[in-house]
């Protein structure tokens, strides 16, 4: 399943020229690509593309596909890609569980086998007894670290990372990259992940520069 991207190229609402050089990159399953390049050049936009949730007025050329579908034509919510950004957010009207739930995978039915999930998500965030917390409650890394889970749990196709360990500090980022990256390549899905941080680029399977 992998994520092919061909001859994609941007143009921001009210420009003529396109914000980078068409760009055609392939991302293998459990593969994570590192997209850098100036501030401006347009690496967000490039993941709200993906996403599906680019702002109106964008001008779109070339093609993505995932595991062989078509993604410009669809809905965000038929994409099957998950999304980390830099503030995770979790629903503070939700318990830590609740939130982990929400993710979860519509095709997963039954009571005891949601929670079951939601357990093991738990574990694996290292945080085995924290379902009944209030987000509100946790410390960013943490909070961090259930917002990729619950990414997790939708199953998504492939995964899509902006900037989210840019305001940690120095170990907590680490250690997210790490965490994120690992789940990544154990669910042998493709993943984009956008970073000025050349430490991200070499932690990455691999990196690209996107330039005019
Ligand atoms: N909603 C919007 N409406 C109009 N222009 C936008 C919008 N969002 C982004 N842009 C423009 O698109 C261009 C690319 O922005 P984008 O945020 O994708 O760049 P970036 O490479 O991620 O930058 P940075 O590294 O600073 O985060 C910029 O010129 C920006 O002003």
């Amino acid at each position: 399943m992998s994520l092919n991207l061909t001859e994609i190229s941007l143009t921001a609402p009210r420009e003529t020229r396109a914000l980078f050089a068409p760009l055609s990159l392939s991302v293998a399953p459990g593969e994570t690509v590192c997209v850098m390049g100036p501030s401006g050049i347009g690496k967000s936009s490039l993941i709200a593309l993906i996403g599906g949730h680019l702002p109106r007025g964008f001008t779109t050329r070339g093609t993505v596909t995932l595991a062989g579908t078509d993604l410009l034509d669809l809905p965000a919510e038929q994409r099957s890609v998950g999304v980390l950004f830099q503030d995770a957010q979790l629903f503070p009207h939700l318990s830590v569980g609740d939130n982990l739930a929400f993710g979860l995978r519509a095709d997963l039915r039954g009571r005891k086998a949601r929670r079951e999930a939601v357990e093991q998500a738990l574990e694996q965030a290292g945080l085995r007894g924290f379902a009944a917390r209030d987000p509100a409650t946790l410390s960013g890394g943490q909070r961090m670290r259930v917002a990729l889970m619950r990414s997790l749990l939708a199953a998504p196709k492939a995964m899509l990372i902006d900037e989210a360990f840019a305001r940690l500090d120095a170990d907590l980022r680490v250690e997210m990259r790490a965490f994120a990256l690992r789940h990544i390549a154990a669910r042998r899905i493709p993943a984009l992940m956008v970073s000025h941080d050349d430490q991200d680029a070499q932690a990455a399977d691999r990196m690209i520069r996107l330039s005019r």
